[in-house]
């Protein structure tokens, strides 16, 4: 891990919260997040006290085994769930300040989303899917940005073809598409190669690295594959809730040894 004055090597739970969510260049981030499900027996903490911040063009994974609380983070840190307490900003807006119409606007306007299923429009051709968010919004895709969006995607041969016409690996790259084309200031992915296979996977991965490298997108990614880890810049991991480690220049040997360290943790505890 490399000494950095806005991601400090070290467990991300040391980090000073309140000096890094002022900080400029940051797209995304959450202090002191907790998210508590159920009540009495059925009381879950999802998550507890997360503090993290996600940098501008950057790639971000999230891991962590199963239940841990990705999904939950994603969802919270994306304005789709409420926080119990703590708070969530999108650049400087404190998520808890909007309404429902102005959070809806702004998930609309400043965030993409890509979910392990395409959720692609079966009528529509490849390119009024990528187009659809902003036909809805009342705007039209800016030209040059939609040439750029399409030809770093690899789809400018198939936007006549509907989703029945093209490859899993082809359909998510359009859904990708479709998230970056109204310039949000951050993608979320959960899973988003869940459903397909390594080549597929390989695929959309690289076309997110290259969003992030070649676009400047910011991108937050939820996966259980290293392999999928190794794109990212930095991985955070998860633990019941906390977040306990973060490696920077991922390699998939190197995830795979911290998570050999939370089945070990876990059959020990
Ligand atoms: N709507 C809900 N109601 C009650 N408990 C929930 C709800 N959503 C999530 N949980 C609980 O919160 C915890 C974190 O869930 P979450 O889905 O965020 O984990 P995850 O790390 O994404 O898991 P997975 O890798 O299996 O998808 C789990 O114990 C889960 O059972």
């Amino acid at each position: 891990m490399s000494a950095d004055p806005v991601y400090p090597a070290g467990p991300v739970d040391r980090f000073a919260p309140h000096a890094l969510h002022t900080a400029p260049g940051i797209a995304a981030a959450t202090t002191d997040l907790t998210k508590v499900y159920g009540s009495g027996d059925t009381r879950v903490v999802a998550l507890d006290r997360v503090s993290i911040a996600f940098r501008e063009g950057e790639f971000t994974a999230i891991m962590g085994p199963s239940g841990c609380g990705k999904s939950t983070l994603m969802h919270c840190a994306a304005g789709l769930d409420t926080p119990s307490s703590g708070s969530v900003r999108i650049g400087t807006t404190e998520l808890s300040t909007l309404g429902d119409r102005q959070l809806t606007r702004l998930r609309r306007d400043r965030i993409g989303f890509v979910f392990q299923a395409f959720n692609l429009l079966p009528t529509l051709t490849a390119l009024e899917n990528i187009t659809l968010p902003s036909a809805i919004a009342g705007r039209r895709p800016e030209g040059q940005w939609l040439d750029r969006v399409v030809s770093t995607v690899g789809l400018a041969g198939r936007l006549d073809h509907r989703p029945a016409q093209l490859s899993g690996g082809q359909q998510q790259r359009v859904a990708v598409a479709r998230a970056l084309v109204s310039r949000p200031a951050i993608v979320f992915g959960d899973e988003p190669t869940g459903n397909l296979d390594s080549r597929a996977g390989a695929e959309v991965l690289g076309f997110l690295r290259d969003s992030v490298r070649e676009l400047g997108q910011t991108v937050v990614m939820v996966t259980h594959d290293p392999v999928a880890a190794g794109y990212a810049d930095r991985v955070v991991f998860l633990s019941d809730g906390r977040l306990v480690d973060e490696m920077v220049h991922p390699t998939p040997d190197r995830v795979l040894d911290v998570m050999r360290t939370f089945d070990t943790r876990s059959r020990t505890s």
